[in-house]
C-alpha cells in the first residue's frame, strides 16, 4: 500500500551546519518523484530524512513535520524501526551482505522481523526477485552468494531484498550511478513497474533519467557554499524540463550552471 508523503518545513542539520532548510513538498502515492540539483544541495540529506536515517549521524538532527499519511515520522513516541521498515531504501553501490547467499539477502528483512516458515520465505524470495526483473536470471542459483552477481544484478537483488518487506515507500539513491547504460535501463523500466505498488522518490544526478523515470522533479540549489541546500521548484517533470518557473532552474537544466 503506497503512501502520500508530506513534508512542512524539514530542515536538516549535521552538528550546527544547516544542510537543508524548510523543505515543503507533498509526494503523492504510486507516483515517481525525482529530486536533482547540483552536488552538495542536499538531495540525499533530504531523502535520508524521510525514513529518520540522517539521525543515525552523530550530531545530525531534523527539524519540521514528514508525514506519512499523515503519521509525523519525527514525533517523540514513533518507532524509528517501524518507520525504517515502511520505507526501504537503495543506495548508490550495490551493497548486498557479502557472504550471504542471493536467498538469504533478499529473506533478511523477514528474518529479522521473526518470519520463519519456510514456504513463506520461498514465496518471498520468488515475489520480490520477480517484482525486481531478477528471478530469471538467478532462480538456479539461489544458495550462491550475493556478491557473485553483476553490479546490475546486485542493485536488483538490493531491490529485491528491500521490496520483500512490503514497505510502502521507497527511497533511491543515485541507484544507477555504479551502473552500466544496459543495467541502467534494466533499472529504470523496473522502477516504472514498481511505482504501481510504491511511492517512490529518486536522486539523480541524471537529468534524462529523471526526465524519463518520475512524475514529478524537485529542483534543489543552494545559493553559496556555507548556505542550506533549498527547494527552487518542485512541479510536473515534463514541466519542469520544457517550461520551468523559476530561472535557476532553466539556468541548471540546459546546463549553464551546476
Ligand atoms: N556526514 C556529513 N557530515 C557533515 N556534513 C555533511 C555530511 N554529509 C553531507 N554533508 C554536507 O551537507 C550538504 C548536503 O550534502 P548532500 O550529500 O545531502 O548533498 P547532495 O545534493 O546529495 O550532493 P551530491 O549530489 O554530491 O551527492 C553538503 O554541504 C555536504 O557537504
Amino acid at each position: 500500500m503506497a503512501k502520500r508523503i508530506e513534508a512542512h518545513g524539514v530542515t536538516a542539520f549535521y552538528s550546527s551546519f544547516k544542510a537543508i532548510d524548510s523543505i515543503n513538498m507533498t509526494i503523492e502515492p504510486k507516483s515517481v518523484t525525482a529530486l536533482i540539483g547540483p552536488s552538495g544541495c542536499g538531495k540525499s540529506t533530504f531523502l535520508r530524512s524521510i525514513n529518520r536515517m540522517h539521525e543515525v549521524l552523530p550530531g545530525a538532527r531534523n527539524e519540521g513535520k514528514l508525514l506519512i499519511d499523515g503519521q509525523n515520522v519525527y514525533d517523540n513516541d514513533v518507532d524509528v524501526t517501524a518507520v525504517r521498515r515502511m520505507i526501504g531504501m537503495v543506495f548508490q553501490r550495490p551493497n548486498p551482505f557479502p557472504t550471504m547467499s542471493i536467498y538469504d539477502n533478499v529473506i533478511s528483512g523477514l528474518r529479522l522481523n521473526g518470519v520463519r516458515k519456510k514456504s513463506t520465505l520461498d514465496d518471498a524470495v520468488e515475489k520480490a526477485l520477480r517484482g525486481a526483473n531478477l528471478w530469471n536470471e538467478v532462480k538456479d542459483r539461489l544458495p550462491r552468494p550475493g556478491a557473485g552477481l553483476s553490479g546490475g544484478q546486485q542493485q536488483r537483488l538490493c531491490i529485491a531484498r528491500a521490496i520483500a518487506v512490503e514497505p510502502q515507500v521507497l527511497l533511491m539513491d543515485e541507484p544507477c550511478s555504479a551502473l552500466d547504460p544496459i543495467s541502467t535501463l534494466k533499472i529504470e523500466d523496473l522502477i516504472s513497474e514498481l511505482k504501481n505498488r510504491f511511492t517512490i522518490v529518486i536522486v539523480t544526478h541524471n537529468m534524462q533519467q529523471a526526465a524519463r523515470v518520475s512524475d514529478r522533479t524537485g529542483f534543489f540549489s543552494i545559493d553559496q557554499t556555507g548556505d542550506p541546500g533549498r527547494l527552487i521548484e518542485y512541479d510536473d517533470t515534463s514541466k519542469i524540463f520544457t517550461n520551468p518557473s523559476e530561472k535557476k532552474t532553466e539556468d541548471y537544466i540546459t546546463g549553464r550552471f551546476g
